[in-house]
Protein backbone atom coordinates (compact mmCIF):
# COMPACT_ATOMS: atom_id res chain seq x y z
CA UNK A 1 0.00 0.00 0.00
CA UNK A 2 1.02 3.70 -0.61
CA UNK A 3 1.13 6.03 1.94
CA UNK A 4 -1.22 6.62 4.75
CA UNK A 5 -4.07 9.47 5.69
CA UNK A 6 -7.41 9.57 6.86
CA UNK A 7 -10.43 9.23 5.65
CA UNK A 8 -13.59 11.92 5.89
CA UNK A 9 -16.51 10.25 5.12
CA UNK A 10 -19.24 12.61 7.01
CA UNK A 11 -21.67 14.83 4.59
CA UNK A 12 -23.56 12.95 2.04
CA UNK A 13 -25.57 14.81 -0.20
CA UNK A 14 -28.68 13.04 -0.16
CA UNK A 15 -31.63 13.71 2.32
CA UNK A 16 -32.41 9.20 2.29
CA UNK A 17 -28.19 9.17 1.89
CA UNK A 18 -27.15 6.23 4.29
CA UNK A 19 -23.62 7.44 4.93
CA UNK A 20 -21.06 4.93 5.00
CA UNK A 21 -19.24 4.75 8.62
CA UNK A 22 -16.71 7.17 9.22
CA UNK A 23 -13.27 5.80 10.03
CA UNK A 24 -9.94 6.60 10.32
CA UNK A 25 -6.78 5.16 9.34
CA UNK A 26 -2.98 5.35 10.33
CA UNK A 27 -2.28 6.95 6.84
CA UNK A 28 0.30 9.65 6.45
CA UNK A 29 -0.78 12.29 4.00
CA UNK A 30 -0.07 12.21 0.77
CA UNK A 31 2.37 13.91 -1.28
CA UNK A 32 1.23 16.59 -3.19
CA UNK A 33 0.56 15.80 -6.91
CA UNK A 34 -0.79 17.99 -9.46
CA UNK A 35 -3.91 16.52 -11.12
CA UNK A 36 -4.22 15.76 -14.99
CA UNK A 37 -3.05 18.15 -17.61
CA UNK A 38 -5.43 16.29 -19.90
CA UNK A 39 -9.05 17.52 -21.01
CA UNK A 40 -11.80 17.17 -18.56
CA UNK A 41 -13.71 14.19 -19.13
CA UNK A 42 -17.35 13.55 -19.14
CA UNK A 43 -18.45 9.75 -20.16
CA UNK A 44 -22.48 9.09 -20.21
CA UNK A 45 -22.57 5.07 -19.09
CA UNK A 46 -26.35 4.68 -20.37
CA UNK A 47 -26.19 1.20 -18.90
CA UNK A 48 -28.85 -1.45 -19.76
CA UNK A 49 -31.84 1.17 -20.88
CA UNK A 50 -33.61 2.89 -23.45
CA UNK A 51 -36.03 2.07 -26.39
CA UNK A 52 -35.50 2.83 -30.00
CA UNK A 53 -38.20 6.01 -29.04
CA UNK A 54 -36.43 7.13 -25.95
CA UNK A 55 -32.81 7.05 -27.45
CA UNK A 56 -33.99 8.96 -30.35
CA UNK A 57 -34.63 11.76 -28.07
CA UNK A 58 -32.31 11.40 -26.02
CA UNK A 59 -29.79 11.80 -28.73
CA UNK A 60 -31.77 14.80 -29.71
CA UNK A 61 -31.69 16.58 -26.60
CA UNK A 62 -27.89 15.92 -26.52
CA UNK A 63 -27.50 17.45 -30.09
CA UNK A 64 -28.94 20.53 -29.17
CA UNK A 65 -27.24 21.11 -25.91
CA UNK A 66 -24.14 23.31 -25.42
CA UNK A 67 -20.87 21.46 -25.13
CA UNK A 68 -17.31 23.31 -24.16
CA UNK A 69 -14.81 22.12 -27.08
CA UNK A 70 -12.62 22.02 -23.78
CA UNK A 71 -13.98 19.26 -22.53
CA UNK A 72 -13.96 15.44 -23.92
CA UNK A 73 -17.35 13.94 -24.14
CA UNK A 74 -18.04 10.38 -24.12
CA UNK A 75 -21.87 8.23 -24.61
CA UNK A 76 -22.07 4.64 -24.16
CA UNK A 77 -25.48 3.67 -25.62
CA UNK A 78 -26.30 -0.77 -24.75
CA UNK A 79 -24.83 -2.20 -27.90
CA UNK A 80 -27.87 -2.77 -29.95
CA UNK A 81 -28.26 1.23 -30.13
CA UNK A 82 -24.87 1.83 -31.20
CA UNK A 83 -25.48 1.94 -35.08
CA UNK A 84 -28.07 4.53 -34.43
CA UNK A 85 -26.27 6.83 -31.79
CA UNK A 86 -23.24 6.88 -34.51
CA UNK A 87 -25.93 7.88 -37.25
CA UNK A 88 -27.73 10.94 -35.34
CA UNK A 89 -25.38 12.22 -32.34
CA UNK A 90 -23.59 15.36 -33.05
CA UNK A 91 -19.94 14.40 -33.81
CA UNK A 92 -18.18 17.41 -33.28
CA UNK A 93 -19.49 17.43 -29.73
CA UNK A 94 -19.71 14.07 -28.39
CA UNK A 95 -17.45 10.71 -28.85
CA UNK A 96 -19.38 7.34 -28.74
CA UNK A 97 -17.97 4.17 -25.92
CA UNK A 98 -19.39 0.71 -25.67
CA UNK A 99 -19.92 -0.61 -22.32
CA UNK A 100 -18.16 -3.80 -22.35
CA UNK A 101 -16.03 -6.16 -24.82
CA UNK A 102 -14.45 -9.16 -24.69
CA UNK A 103 -10.94 -10.30 -23.51
CA UNK A 104 -9.87 -11.21 -26.76
CA UNK A 105 -10.03 -10.57 -30.20
CA UNK A 106 -13.27 -12.44 -33.23
CA UNK A 107 -14.00 -16.04 -32.66
CA UNK A 108 -16.31 -18.45 -31.48
CA UNK A 109 -17.47 -16.31 -28.21
CA UNK A 110 -21.21 -16.71 -28.80
CA UNK A 111 -22.70 -13.01 -27.30
CA UNK A 112 -19.47 -11.62 -27.52
CA UNK A 113 -18.44 -8.52 -29.25
CA UNK A 114 -14.64 -7.82 -29.80
CA UNK A 115 -12.77 -4.90 -28.76
CA UNK A 116 -11.58 -5.43 -33.05
CA UNK A 117 -15.45 -5.12 -34.19
CA UNK A 118 -15.39 -2.09 -31.94
CA UNK A 119 -12.87 0.03 -33.63
CA UNK A 120 -13.60 -1.39 -36.85
CA UNK A 121 -17.36 -0.30 -36.62
CA UNK A 122 -15.46 3.33 -35.35
CA UNK A 123 -16.43 3.24 -31.81
CA UNK A 124 -13.43 4.89 -30.30
CA UNK A 125 -13.96 3.97 -26.14
CA UNK A 126 -15.01 1.31 -23.81
CA UNK A 127 -15.76 1.03 -20.45
CA UNK A 128 -14.28 -2.13 -18.76
CA UNK A 129 -14.07 -3.08 -15.55
CA UNK A 130 -17.50 -1.52 -14.41
CA UNK A 131 -18.87 -2.83 -10.73
CA UNK A 132 -21.63 -4.17 -12.36
CA UNK A 133 -19.59 -5.82 -14.73
CA UNK A 134 -17.57 -7.13 -11.64
CA UNK A 135 -20.47 -8.15 -9.53
CA UNK A 136 -23.03 -9.82 -11.63
CA UNK A 137 -20.22 -11.06 -14.52
CA UNK A 138 -17.87 -12.18 -11.98
CA UNK A 139 -15.09 -10.37 -13.67
CA UNK A 140 -11.75 -10.49 -11.40
CA UNK A 141 -9.10 -7.69 -11.14
CA UNK A 142 -7.05 -9.87 -13.51
CA UNK A 143 -9.87 -9.98 -16.22
CA UNK A 144 -10.24 -6.77 -16.50
CA UNK A 145 -6.49 -5.72 -16.55
CA UNK A 146 -6.40 -8.41 -19.61
CA UNK A 147 -9.53 -6.89 -21.15
CA UNK A 148 -7.88 -3.46 -21.04
CA UNK A 149 -4.57 -4.62 -22.11
CA UNK A 150 -6.22 -6.42 -25.29
CA UNK A 151 -8.83 -3.43 -25.86
CA UNK A 152 -6.17 -0.81 -25.84
CA UNK A 153 -4.43 -2.93 -28.44
CA UNK A 154 -7.14 -3.06 -30.89
CA UNK A 155 -6.61 0.87 -30.90
CA UNK A 156 -9.47 2.02 -27.97
CA UNK A 157 -9.09 3.88 -25.50
CA UNK A 158 -10.40 2.21 -22.42
CA UNK A 159 -12.41 3.54 -19.83
CA UNK A 160 -11.14 1.55 -16.72
CA UNK A 161 -13.21 1.68 -13.44
CA UNK A 162 -12.38 0.91 -9.73
CA UNK A 163 -14.09 1.37 -6.42
CA UNK A 164 -15.08 -0.60 -2.95
CA UNK A 165 -17.91 -1.45 -1.64
CA UNK A 166 -19.38 -0.19 1.62
CA UNK A 167 -18.13 -3.18 3.39
CA UNK A 168 -14.83 -2.69 2.33
CA UNK A 169 -14.65 1.14 3.24
CA UNK A 170 -15.95 0.18 6.38
CA UNK A 171 -13.84 -2.43 7.27
CA UNK A 172 -10.95 -0.44 6.38
CA UNK A 173 -9.39 -2.45 3.15
CA UNK A 174 -11.20 0.22 1.12
CA UNK A 175 -6.99 0.87 0.17
CA UNK A 176 -5.96 -2.17 -0.44
CA UNK A 177 -8.69 -3.11 -2.71
CA UNK A 178 -8.05 0.19 -4.82
CA UNK A 179 -4.29 -1.31 -4.70
CA UNK A 180 -5.21 -4.51 -5.97
CA UNK A 181 -7.43 -3.04 -8.94
CA UNK A 182 -4.99 -0.63 -10.17
CA UNK A 183 -2.01 -3.30 -9.45
CA UNK A 184 -3.50 -5.64 -12.07
CA UNK A 185 -3.57 -2.55 -14.73
CA UNK A 186 -0.12 -1.42 -14.32
CA UNK A 187 0.72 -4.98 -14.38
CA UNK A 188 -0.81 -5.68 -17.85
CA UNK A 189 -1.16 -2.09 -19.38
CA UNK A 190 2.23 -1.05 -21.14
CA UNK A 191 0.59 2.40 -22.64
CA UNK A 192 -1.54 4.53 -20.81
CA UNK A 193 -1.86 7.71 -22.93
CA UNK A 194 -5.26 6.32 -23.74
CA UNK A 195 -6.45 5.07 -20.16
CA UNK A 196 -8.83 7.16 -18.25
CA UNK A 197 -9.42 5.45 -14.75
CA UNK A 198 -13.41 6.11 -13.32
CA UNK A 199 -13.31 5.60 -9.02
CA UNK A 200 -16.52 4.54 -8.67
CA UNK A 201 -17.17 3.60 -5.04
CA UNK A 202 -20.11 0.67 -5.39
CA UNK A 203 -21.71 2.51 -2.77
CA UNK A 204 -22.25 5.59 -4.07
CA UNK A 205 -23.61 4.11 -8.02
CA UNK A 206 -27.33 4.32 -8.71
CA UNK A 207 -27.95 4.98 -4.81
CA UNK A 208 -28.29 8.88 -4.29
CA UNK A 209 -25.17 9.22 -2.08
CA UNK A 210 -22.62 10.58 -3.56
CA UNK A 211 -19.28 10.47 -2.03
CA UNK A 212 -18.38 14.09 -0.65
CA UNK A 213 -16.00 16.09 -2.50
CA UNK A 214 -13.36 15.53 0.27
CA UNK A 215 -14.10 12.13 -0.33
CA UNK A 216 -13.89 11.93 -3.87
CA UNK A 217 -10.65 13.75 -3.59
CA UNK A 218 -8.98 11.73 -0.75
CA UNK A 219 -9.28 8.84 -3.42
CA UNK A 220 -8.55 10.13 -6.45
CA UNK A 221 -5.21 11.81 -5.22
CA UNK A 222 -4.08 8.35 -3.20
CA UNK A 223 -4.86 6.69 -6.91
CA UNK A 224 -2.64 9.70 -8.83
CA UNK A 225 -0.03 8.94 -6.13
CA UNK A 226 -0.29 5.17 -6.53
CA UNK A 227 0.04 5.63 -10.19
CA UNK A 228 3.06 8.10 -10.07
CA UNK A 229 4.87 5.69 -7.97
CA UNK A 230 4.13 2.79 -9.98
CA UNK A 231 4.11 4.61 -13.58
CA UNK A 232 6.10 8.16 -12.74
CA UNK A 233 4.69 11.52 -13.77
CA UNK A 234 4.98 11.30 -17.56
CA UNK A 235 1.91 9.21 -16.85
CA UNK A 236 0.38 10.98 -14.15
CA UNK A 237 0.77 14.18 -15.97
CA UNK A 238 -1.86 13.45 -18.40
CA UNK A 239 -4.01 10.55 -16.74
CA UNK A 240 -7.56 11.51 -16.15
CA UNK A 241 -9.32 10.28 -12.94
CA UNK A 242 -13.04 10.47 -13.18
CA UNK A 243 -15.83 10.38 -10.51
CA UNK A 244 -18.40 8.28 -11.50
CA UNK A 245 -21.63 7.86 -8.67
CA UNK A 246 -25.29 9.64 -8.44
CA UNK A 247 -23.41 12.64 -10.34
CA UNK A 248 -26.22 14.75 -11.18
CA UNK A 249 -26.74 18.42 -12.37
CA UNK A 250 -27.01 19.45 -8.76
CA UNK A 251 -23.45 18.08 -6.96
CA UNK A 252 -21.28 18.18 -10.33
CA UNK A 253 -19.89 21.68 -9.84
CA UNK A 254 -18.87 21.49 -6.67
CA UNK A 255 -17.30 17.80 -7.22
CA UNK A 256 -15.65 19.30 -10.51
CA UNK A 257 -13.64 22.07 -8.32
CA UNK A 258 -11.47 19.71 -6.72
CA UNK A 259 -8.10 19.40 -7.68
CA UNK A 260 -7.83 15.58 -9.05
CA UNK A 261 -10.93 15.27 -10.19
CA UNK A 262 -10.71 14.89 -14.03
CA UNK A 263 -14.07 14.73 -15.21
CA UNK A 264 -17.53 12.48 -14.33
CA UNK A 265 -18.41 9.49 -15.70
CA UNK A 266 -23.05 9.70 -15.29
CA UNK A 267 -25.45 6.92 -15.04
CA UNK A 268 -28.55 7.46 -14.11
CA UNK A 269 -28.58 11.41 -14.87
CA UNK A 270 -26.90 10.77 -18.29
CA UNK A 271 -30.22 9.80 -19.45
CA UNK A 272 -31.85 12.99 -19.42
CA UNK A 273 -30.19 15.02 -22.21
CA UNK A 274 -30.87 18.39 -20.19
CA UNK A 275 -28.78 17.10 -17.07
CA UNK A 276 -26.08 15.37 -18.88
CA UNK A 277 -25.34 18.52 -20.68
CA UNK A 278 -25.31 20.53 -17.17
CA UNK A 279 -22.66 18.30 -16.14
CA UNK A 280 -20.57 18.60 -19.18
CA UNK A 281 -20.28 22.37 -18.54
CA UNK A 282 -19.15 21.75 -14.80
CA UNK A 283 -15.37 22.03 -16.13
CA UNK A 284 -15.35 25.82 -15.17
CA UNK A 285 -12.25 26.68 -15.97
CA UNK A 286 -10.47 23.13 -15.89
CA UNK A 287 -12.14 23.42 -19.36
CA UNK A 288 -9.24 23.50 -21.98
CA UNK A 289 -9.24 24.65 -25.58
O1 LIG B 1 -22.26 3.50 -12.57
C1 LIG B 1 -22.21 4.69 -12.84
C2 LIG B 1 -21.56 5.17 -14.07
O2 LIG B 1 -20.81 4.17 -14.66
C3 LIG B 1 -22.83 5.69 -11.96
O3 LIG B 1 -24.19 5.49 -11.98
P1 LIG B 1 -25.15 6.59 -11.31
O4 LIG B 1 -24.69 7.93 -11.84
O5 LIG B 1 -26.52 6.23 -11.75
O6 LIG B 1 -24.94 6.49 -9.85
Amino acid sequence: MLAKRSLRTAGCRSSNAVAPARLTTSRRPLDVVCASNAKFFVGGNWKCNGSVASVRTLVDELNSGSVPSGVEVVCAPPFIYIDYVMQHLDKDKYQLSAQNCWISGNGAYTGEVSAEQLHDFGVPWVILGHSERRSLCGESNATVAKKTAHALAAGLGVIACVGETLDQRNSGSMFQVLDGQMQALVDEVKDWSKVVIAYEPVWAIGTGVVATPEQAQEVHAYLRQFCQSKLGFGVTDTLRIIYGGSVNDANCKELALMEDIDGFLVGGASLKGSSFVTICNAAGPKARR
